[in-house]
């Protein structure tokens, strides 16, 4: 008897899948595969169509048309074996608030059928061995997110979907909640992550969907949508330094714009405009940046207009 190889097997497999509420087409054709071991990240404004699309993955709403498979099963009509195998972190992730850390997962635990030992391994891997005794509700905002993660995690879930993970956390707890789940991508299960910050998927996503209008317009890993999109970079120069005309009038400038005392050129050939921008300007006065996930997001999505 031969067995199907799993390893190979994508994790989850979207081929054409639509959803329409009413009149509001909220999917409209989406494909695309996560493969097994992925830290996958789904980006898109508000309204794109991101929930939607992680609902009917997980099994919590039907697809108009279309296929979905997940580990191999399809989750709708909903799949408890598969449930078992999926672990969801949501913004508002229900918590037992009287109870103290332990004991939320404890209960958890035994809702799930699991030891109760699980309970303290879970809150190990999310760094919150030392709240174990604090009350849910006098837990800080990172330490709830956190608490959140260790309730999906606790029956050892082989697909995690995580929902803004990180919202309306502080720079630290942020970046400490990214080492966590850094360690869990270690573990060789497959995240699923969606996002409003470009600067999450970029740090922690092998690949990112950008979805927009409910339709996938692009997929690859962070670093090559940026290159793809041959976003400019741009040179901040004080505009008491330079003109415009002055600027526009240097080869490979592609754009100039006055933004707050400052003239701003974009350019594909950085080094290049760099070096005859200095026969202006002292080189220390210029500022650079370089292109970013977020400018390939803006453009890809259309948003370039409602942003900075
Ligand atoms: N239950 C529903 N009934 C009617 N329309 C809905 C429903 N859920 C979502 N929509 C609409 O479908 C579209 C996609 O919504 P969805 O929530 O999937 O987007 P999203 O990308 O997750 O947005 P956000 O980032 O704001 O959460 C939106 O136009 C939304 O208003």
């Amino acid at each position: 008897m031969t067995t199907p190889d799993l390893a190979s097997e994508p994790a989850v497999v979207l081929d054409g899948v639509t959803k329409s509420y009413g009149e509001v087409r909220a999917l409209d054709g989406v494909s695309f595969d996560v493969t097994r071991g992925e830290f996958f990240g789904i980006l898109g404004p508000n309204g794109a169509g991101k929930t939607t699309l992680v609902e009917i993955v997980e099994g919590m709403r039907q697809a108009d048309s279309g296929s979905v498979t997940v580990l191999g099963s399809a989750p709708w009509p909903r799949n408890l074996e598969l449930l078992r195998r999926i672990g969801v972190q949501t913004q508002t992730s229900a918590f037992f608030t009287r109870l103290t850390a332990i004991e939320h997962l404890e209960t958890v635990a035994a809702l799930h059928g699991l030891e109760r030992t699980t309970a303290g391994r879970a809150l190990e891997t999310v760094g919150l061995t030392d709240k174990a005794r604090s009350r849910v509700d006098n837990l800080s905002g990172g330490q709830r997110q956190r608490l959140a993660l260790a309730t999906a995690l606790i029956h050892e879930p082989d697909l995690i979907f995580l929902d803004e993970p990180t919202a309306a956390l502080d720079p630290e707890a942020r970046r400490s909640l990214w080492a966590v789940l850094r360690r869990l991508r270690t573990e060789g299960r497959t995240i699923v992550l969606t996002t409003h910050y470009l600067d999450e998927a970029e740090a922690l996503c092998d690949r990112v969907a950008i979805i927009a209008r409910g339709r996938l317009v692009a997929l690859d890993t962070p670093s090559a949508l940026v290159r793809g999109l041959a976003a400019p970079a741009r040179l901040f120069v004080p505009a008491d330094r330079i003109t415009p005309d002055q600027a526009r009038a240097i080869e490979g400038v592609d754009r100039v714009l006055v933004e707050g005392g400052e003239v701003v050129i974009e350019t594909r050939a950085a080094n290049r405009v760099l070096v005859a921008v200095g026969a202006f300007v002292d080189m220390s006065e210029i500022r650079t940046r370089t292109a970013t996930l977020e400018d390939a997001y803006l453009r890809l999505t259309g948003t370039e207009h409602s942003s900075r």
